[in-house]
């Protein structure tokens, strides 16, 4: 499975990575960071849904997205069309990211920035407050019931969000006892790489009553239509990438999701 193969090299780079920077030397330029900007509060200030535009160059499954790349002009758009919030792939051997892009997108944007990478480790977690970062992904496929609540709880110590990605009730089960701001529901099986909108409906319906946190559906949203399908099933926010990427015209590509279409 695909999620297996990243994880396997993303544990070797972060070893490599652990040789270059300490935590120690981390630990210390984090007094002079401003504190870390809250999704929770953006999308509390919002009427319609929440959009999280992703800055994605690429994927494991379809190669190359976007070839006329430029992620700062990319986040420019992204703030001035809308978004409430900016995720960022920085993944570099999968997903063609990189830390670089979320350094220079936070210097054009006061929007929430997520990290998404494949958060495995204490050490990444440091790393991406360092980077600039306002919240990061846990998935929780990708990690063990230790680990996640200990990266979580890390993560709040340095006043970030956590956005936790489940794909099925049984992962909900695992991250339920966590004080959950936003939960994320991919709609993408990582084994086939199908998106079925069906899944965020399917499990929205089990756990919408029992948290008060904010759900967030990820993957295979493509148009205007998928999220009003969406949000009429209680969805708070939206997460798209390679719609958005595709688009020659993103600016009205964010318009049209949040159904703004003829109003700006
Ligand atoms: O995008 C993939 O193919 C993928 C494969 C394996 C693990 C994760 C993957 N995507 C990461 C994401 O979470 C998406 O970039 C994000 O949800 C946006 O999805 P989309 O709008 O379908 O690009």
């Amino acid at each position: 499975m695909i999620l297996d193969r990243i994880l396997t090299e993303k544990k070797q780079e972060v070893k490599l990575a652990k040789t270059l920077k300490s935590m120690t030397e981390m630990k210390q330029s984090l007094a002079a960071l401003p504190p870390a900007r809250s999704l929770v509060k953006a999308l509390d200030n919002r009427p319609a849904i929440g959009l999280i535009a992703e800055i994605k160059k690429g994927s494991p499954s379809k190669g190359i997205i976007r070839a006329d790349f430029d992620p700062v002009e990319i986040a420019k758009v992204y703030t001035a069309s809308g978004a409430a919030a900016i995720s960022i792939l920085t993944d570099e051997k999968f997903f063609f990211g990189s830390s670089a892009y979320l350094q220079a997108v936070r210097k054009v944007t006061d929007l929430p920035l997520l990290r998404k990478d494949f958060i495995i480790d204490p050490w990444q977690v440091y790393e991406s407050r360092c980077l600039g970062a306002d919240l990061i992904l846990l998935i929780a496929a990708a990690l063990d019931d230790k680990m996640l609540p200990e990266l979580f709880d890390l993560a709040t110590e340095l006043g970030m969000e956590c956005l936790v990605e489940i794909h099925s009730e049984e992962e909900y089960e695992r991250v339920k006892g966590l004080p959950l701001h936003l939960l994320g529901i991919n709609n993408r099986d990582l084994q086939t790489f199908q998106t079925d909108l069906n899944t965020t409906v399917n499990l929205c319906g089990k756990i919408r009553d029992s948290k008060g946190c904010k759900i967030v559906s990820e993957s295979g949203i493509k148009n205007g239509n998928d999220v009003k399908f969406l949000k009429s099933h209680g969805v708070d926010a939206v997460l798209v990438g390679e719609s958005l990427m595709r688009e020659k015209d993103i600016r009205q590509k964010v318009l049209e999701l949040l159904g703004w279409e003829g109003v700006a």
